[in-house]
């Protein structure tokens, strides 16, 4: 079995481009949001999912174990419900070796109008004392919304945490999002998609540039592995509902287009685990 697969402590290379695991917290500038690491797998033709958003693994066992490792260190990691829905996913670091201290994530999911379902993997573990409080972040509830009051009860009911959160174009507002999740005791936060949750997160960093330094995303870790999905598969669209992005090879500020760019992805580190190549990118 493959030394990366069974050995009690994250990949080397995950350490020096995160932080040390004796460090709680990588050291920030702007101190009023979490580190944020964006993660994801794809395909060589950039699919994240297939046909109709069906759920592909596509990371081989060695880029998984390496992706439960992520987990571990940070201490949320966050989802769209759309990705909550499809994939039912636990979001816990059972794919690390027995013998390894195995932190779990606490779950964040980013849900406007409160649709996960009461029996949804993430309350189940929680209710078995298997796994953390998910904290599930919703748009404002006003007093008329009787529909929404009766979800977040069940919800509560079932085991959740609501956060309110302002949004802005229907969606979430990562700008409010990250230091409201900050002042709640996030340091460190990971996140993993979907589609839509990870054009949204590029859009902010394209949107908050100023002077090389991005408000959104410090790192970009993303599996590719060799494997092909086809025109029906579901990729990461730069331009869903109220995201406008666009890449620009080299930083640009004080841009007047109405599409703001995200300057150019610095190369970190590129590591081949089993069949899979991961890279690392910090966003300058
Ligand atoms: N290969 C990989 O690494 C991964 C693949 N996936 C795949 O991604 C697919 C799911 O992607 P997708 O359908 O886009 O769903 P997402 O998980 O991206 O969730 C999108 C939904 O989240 C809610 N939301 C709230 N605020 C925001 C915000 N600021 N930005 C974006 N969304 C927000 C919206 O629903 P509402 O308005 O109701 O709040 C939105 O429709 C699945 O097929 C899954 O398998 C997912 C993760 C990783
Ligand atoms: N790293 C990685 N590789 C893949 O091939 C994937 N499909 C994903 N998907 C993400 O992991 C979630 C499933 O997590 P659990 O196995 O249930 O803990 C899925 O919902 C995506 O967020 N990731």
């Amino acid at each position: 079995m493959s030394e990366s697969i069974t050995r009690n402590s994250p990949p080397e290379f995950l350490e020096s481009v995160l932080w040390s695991c004796d460090q709680p917290l990588p050291v920030r500038k702007d101190s009023n949001r979490p580190y944020v690491t964006l993660t994801f797998a794809q395909s060589l033709d950039g699919k994240i999912a297939g046909k109709g958003g069906k759920q592909l693994i596509l990371s081989g066992k060695e880029s998984m174990v390496m992706t439960h490792w992520m987990r571990s260190m940070h201490d949320g990691i966050l989802i769209g419900i759309g990705t909550a829905l499809n994939d039912d996913p636990q979001l816990n670091t059972r794919h690390l070796p027995v013998t390894a201290h195995r932190v779990s994530p606490r779950p964040i999911i980013l849900d406007s109008n409160l649709r996960l379902g009461l029996e949804c993997k993430l309350l189940k573990n929680y209710r078995q004392g298997s796994a953390m409080q998910p904290w599930v972040v919703c748009s404002p509830l006003h007093a008329e919304d009787r529909d929404r009051f009766g979800r977040k009860e069940a919800l509560e009911k079932a085991g959740a945490k609501i956060v309110e959160v302002p949004s802005h174009n229907d969606l979430i507002s990562i700008g409010d999002l990250l230091p409201k999740l900050y002042n709640l005791g996030i340091g460190t936060l990971m996140v993993e998609g979907g589609s839509s949750i990870i054009a949204s997160f590029l859009a902010e960093m394209s949107r908050t540039c100023d002077h090389n330094t991005h408000h959104a995303v410090d790192m970009l870790i993303i599996t590719v592995a060799p494997t092909l999905v086809g025109d029906d598969g579901i990729g990461y669209g730069l331009g869903g509902k109220g995201v406008r992005v666009s890449l620009a090879p080299s930083p640009r500020v004080g841009s007047e287009s109405d599409c703001t760019q995200i300057s150019s992805l610095h190369h970190v580190h590129t590591e081949l685990m089993g069949r899979d190549t991961v890279f690392a990118c910090k966003l300058l």
